[in-house]
């Protein structure tokens, strides 16, 4: 008797809860519009405990409630927060860019929040819009135009020379196969060795950004127990690391001798920031997170897409030749340099083709709308997560047919005299793969430009 009373209060319980669940989300819901459609989730808590994609790509698993929906954009309830997930570059481009003034911000929760309760400054990614996030993207921005000079690259337009030369291109006995991703590492982050606390480190914050990313878009970092609070202490420590340690030798450096120190981004803000500015205190405050943000967004991904690159000519064995062929018509015998920049197009096909086949940021980090906004008759509630789904964008057939397969020469076309150059009617996927709106990848031109120079030495001196 006792355990079926027992049995009848849990089902009071959850009845009254669900009744208050609903009375909430209907007061949340100002408009009597309805809210993007999505799948139902468990009561109250809807979703939090994610989406399962095949493999734990949950991409896909959003990609497919898109189509299973027929809409683009879709809703879940993550015991809510609202989160928005944008399937199509329509609704990326309609959205996060054409009212970028809205969907600019990023979340409150998680690794913002901690980053604000913990005063971190070592990165301008989870920065809220407001405050210190524009004059730290000003600061990002500086070295990284379109038109990069060769120095603000990670090492200089001399770094994949070296390290082919080390790693034992041109004539030099070849890199044993375990070593092969460590050379590519090398390229894009001269500091990766074991010897090297800043790259391990980086690459362990890294790690836990990736891994917790579910803590950053909905509020679960708020759960006693969860990594993310029990990591606070490593985060503090890595980010008092990575913002001070690069700038602090680079500062030691110049104030010995300056005229010895090799152009670089942190003496360069140094010079033309800092030393300037009406607040010099602040001004290297934000200087240091600069050069610590870069080498954070900047280093990993980096290295991900060019061993991407790396993959997409083990796939099309029959590519590298012509690849090759197109490098020393152009470069005669030497290494390629930006001067060759529009004349391989081979090199750009598979670097696009690495970025779209294998998006090292296959769900864009999340955006934060800060008012409610009706879209198509929707409504997408103040404070939504709003996330672009860049694997599917990069996936859709209707652009890339056949789009699981990775083939590079979707890009290319030959005219009937044999010549090969980019095909313009197929979309750049590097227009995709770094961001949207406001805070688009401000390293874009710099991350792309170095793994285009990268590869083409790759390919003049090496087979793969
Ligand atoms: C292949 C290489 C790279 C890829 C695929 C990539 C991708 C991205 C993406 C998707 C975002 C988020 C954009 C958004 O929220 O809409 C981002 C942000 C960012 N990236 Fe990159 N990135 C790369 C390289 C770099 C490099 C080389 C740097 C620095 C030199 C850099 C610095 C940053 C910074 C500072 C942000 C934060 C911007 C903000 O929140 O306002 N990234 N990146």
């Amino acid at each position: 008797m006792s355990s079926l009373l027992r049995v009848a209060d849990a089902v009071l319980l959850c009845a009254a809860l669900a009744i208050i669940y609903r009375l909430c989300l209907r007061q949340a819901q100002p408009s009597r519009l309805p809210y993007p459609p999505g799948p139902p989730g468990y009561p109250l808590i809807g979703h939090l405990s994610g989406p399962e994609g095949p493999g734990g790509r949950s991409w896909v698993a959003f990609r497919d409630w898109g189509l299973q929906y027929g809409s683009d954009v879709i809703h879940l309830n993550m015991a809510g927060t609202h989160l928005i997930v944008l399937n199509t570059l329509r609704a990326c481009s309609n959205l996060l860019e054409k009212r970028s003034t809205i969907y600019s911000d990023r979340p409150t929760a998680g690794i913002t929040m901690l980053s604000e309760l913990l005063e971190l400054w070592s990165t301008a990614l989870w920065t809220r819009m407001a405050g210190r996030s524009q004059v730290l993207r000003v600061a990002v921005q500086r070295p990284c135009g379109a038109k990069i000079s060769p120095s603000a690259l990670p090492g200089g337009v001399t770094l994949p020379t070296q390290s082919l030369h080390g790693s034992g291109g041109m004539g030099i006995p070849r890199p044993s196969h375990g070593g092969r991703a460590d050379h590519v590492r090398r390229i894009c982050d001269r500091r990766a060795s074991k010897r090297r606390p800043l790259s391990e480190r980086c690459r362990a914050c890294g790690r836990m950004c990736t891994e917790d990313l579910g803590s950053c878009e909905v509020p679960t970092g708020l759960v006693p127990g969860c990594r993310i609070q029990a990591e606070s202490s490593f985060v503090a420590q890595i980010d008092m690391y990575i913002r001070d340690a690069p700038y602090d030798v680079t500062k030691k450096r110049v104030a010995d001798d300056a005229e010895s120190v090799p152009d670089c981004v942190a003496k360069d803000l140094m010079e033309k920031m800092v030393n300037n500015a009406k607040d010099p205190e602040y001004m290297e405050r934000v200087a240091r997170s600069a050069v610590g943000s870069m080498y954070l967004a900047g280093a990993d991904t980096t290295h991900s897409v060019l061993s991407a690159c790396v993959l997409t000519l083990v796939l099309n064995p029959n590519f590298l030749p012509r690849a090759q062929a197109s490098i020393d018509e152009v470069c005669q015998g030497r290494l390629p340099d930006f001067s060759d920049y529009e004349a391989l197009p081979h090199v750009h096909a598979v670097v696009r083709e690495a970025m779209r086949w294998n998006p090292v940021v296959a769900l864009n980090l999340p955006h934060r709308c800060t008012t409610d906004d009706t879209y198509e008759g929707q409504l997408i509630p103040a404070g939504s997560i709003v996330i672009a789904n860049i694997w599917a964008i990069l996936h859709d057939p209707a652009v890339y047919p056949d789009p699981e397969s990775c083939n590079p020469m979707r890009y290319l076309r030959c005219s009937p005299d044999g010549t090969v150059t980019l095909d313009p009617a197929v979309p750049n996927p590097a227009d995709v793969a770094f961001g949207f709106g406001r805070r688009i990848c401000p390293g874009r031109f710099m991350g792309y430009q170095t793994m285009w120079l990268a590869l083409a030495r790759m390919l003049a001196a090496f087979d793969i």
